[in-house]
């Protein structure tokens, strides 16, 4: 189930733009809490053997057994905090499906970025819903189709949700560029159901 909201995507997949979906009292004080309480970590990345730090900060929470390669690298979740949990069972609600982990980014400043990917990890499965939740500064999220080069551009707010949905993930990548606008920091959350393999 998701919400009755108009598909931004013109074709190949679905968008839907939430704006915002908490209200500014509830989104300060996630993102309040969610900047001290979460444990950010700057990631490293061999690239050509040479050693380049991640531009913004990471943490990977979820149920144990949600394991999730990012970055070239496996990643243990950590354990569920209370904020996380009561975010988790918004997602859960709205989606109408049980995520088992998140992927959370601080983006300190407008120099903290996130290059052009596409969330198809195969343990994702085919047709993902990753829910995708915006705290602090607004930022633009860049969408590109695969084939046509079709760009779409959201302005991600405080307390904004977007959901990703269908087949976007096989068609279009997305960015978050960096930008010289003097930028206060900004958190996102990317809520994502990882298919477990026995
Ligand atoms: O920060 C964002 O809005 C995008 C995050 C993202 O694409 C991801 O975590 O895969
Ligand atoms: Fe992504």
């Amino acid at each position: 189930m998701l919400p009755r909201e108009p598909n931004l995507a013109p074709f190949d997949g679905e968008l839907y733009w939430l704006s915002p979906f908490y209200a500014k009292e509830q989104a300060d004080a996630y993102f309040q809490r969610l900047s001290e309480q979460l444990d950010w970590q700057q990631e490293e990345l061999f690239i050509y053997g040479r050693r380049l730090k991640v531009p913004r900060l990471m943490a990977w929470y979820g149920d144990e057994d949600a394991h999730y390669r990012y970055s070239g690298v496996d990643h243990q979740p950590q354990a569920w905090t209370n904020d996380l949990l009561a975010l988790k069972a918004d997602m859960d609600a709205i989606c109408g499906q049980i995520f088992n982990s998140v992927l959370a980014n601080l983006y300190r400043d407008g120099q903290d970025s996130m290059g052009c990917h596409a969330d198809n990890e195969k343990e994702l499965g085919l047709h993902p819903i990753i829910a995708s939740l915006s705290f602090g500064d607004s930022r633009l999220l860049r969408f590109r189709h695969n084939k046509t080069r079709q760009k779409l551009d959201v302005e991600l707010a405080h307390g904004d949700l977007l959901l990703m949905a269908g087949n976007l993930q096989q068609h279009w990548r997305h960015e978050l560029p960096k930008t010289r606008k003097p930028k206060q920091p900004r958190i996102n959350l990317t809520f994502r159901h990882i298919i477990l393999s026995h």
